[in-house]
């Protein structure tokens, strides 16, 4: 499956997201519980309960991801960045609009949900099998995670249980697990925020090579230089919507405009 691609995106589409639209119901609270009857009786007629407020975040968006590209998300607070990785995840319908993918996409944090009360070295193993790593591949790549991380680096922070870790060391950890494995899609939302610039640097490294290795990356990120430094093509969503999709320079010039950054 990991053809080599040089570098040069394959033209083979990852993922395809048609006129996507993904709208959350949230329960305002107005109105009470309602009586059975009446709950019945909307179900019947495919009503909505009273107080449930929708909040429509991504609108109409399409758009294909091919095999090696690196894709970056901007956009202001609010504009559906987490939601559209989300949603190509699976983990959130589509209220219209469909995705396909091409196996199955890892959101980076979500896949590999860690445990705060066991150590950092568990959480390595649970984390590789639970983003999908076989028992033999967790074992071969664990001292790989751990350098990659730096957690050690300060001394045997590792045996520790995760709680102990501040933010960073835990999404340093995190991300670790994550790029040890080869994914057909990796999406990252912010992680490369929390580390120092060290380890920014390192997992730009290891984004590169994901890519070389014939995945597609997304990243959702708010530090225009990161998404400089790592992608090649940006998508731009405004209130839910894709205002732009294009090549890098072109998207940031065109948002560093707009929004006078
Ligand atoms: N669980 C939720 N329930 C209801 N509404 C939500 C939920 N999560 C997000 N939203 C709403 O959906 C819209 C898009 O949010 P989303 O988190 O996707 O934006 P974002 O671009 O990732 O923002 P940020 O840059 O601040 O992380 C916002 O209006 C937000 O209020």
């Amino acid at each position: 499956m990991a053809e080599q691609n040089n570098g040069t995106p394959s033209h083979i589409p990852t993922v395809i997201a048609d006129e996507l639209h993904v709208v959350y119901r949230v329960n305002g609270g107005k109105g009470g519980k309602g009586s059975a009857t009446a709950a019945l009786s909307r179900i019947l007629r495919r009503g909505e309960s009273p107080g449930v407020r929708k909040v429509h975040a991504v609108k109409g968006v399409s758009f294909t991801a091919y095999r090696g590209e690196s894709i970056g998300l901007i956009g202001s607070n609010g504009s559906g960045k987490s939601t559209l990785l989300k949603a190509v995840a699976g983990l959130l319908p589509a209220e219209r609009g469909t995705v396909y993918t091409h196996g199955q996409p890892s959101l980076l944090g979500v896949n590999a949900a860690l445990m705060n009360d066991l150590t950092g070295e568990k959480n390595v193993i649970l984390g590789g099998l639970a983003m999908g790593m076989s028992r033999e591949q967790v074992r071969e790549r664990y001292d790989g995670i751990v350098d990659f991380s730096g957690i050690n680096e300060k001394g045997d922070f590792i045996s520790l249980p995760m709680r102990t870790y501040s933010s960073g060391m835990a999404a340093r950890l995190r991300f670790s697990i994550a790029a040890a494995k080869d994914h057909d899609v990796l999406m990252i939302d912010e992680a490369l925020a929390t580390g120092d610039r060290k380890f920014q640097k390192r997992s730009e490294e290891r984004i590169r090579e994901l890519r070389k290795e014939a995945g597609t990356v997304f990243l959702v990120s708010h530090n225009n230089k990161s998404i400089r430094d790592t992608c090649d093509r940006v998508l731009w969503l405004e209130r839910g919507e894709l205002l732009m999709d294009g090549p890098t320079d072109e998207v940031i010039k065109a948002y560093e405009k707009e929004t006078g950054k």
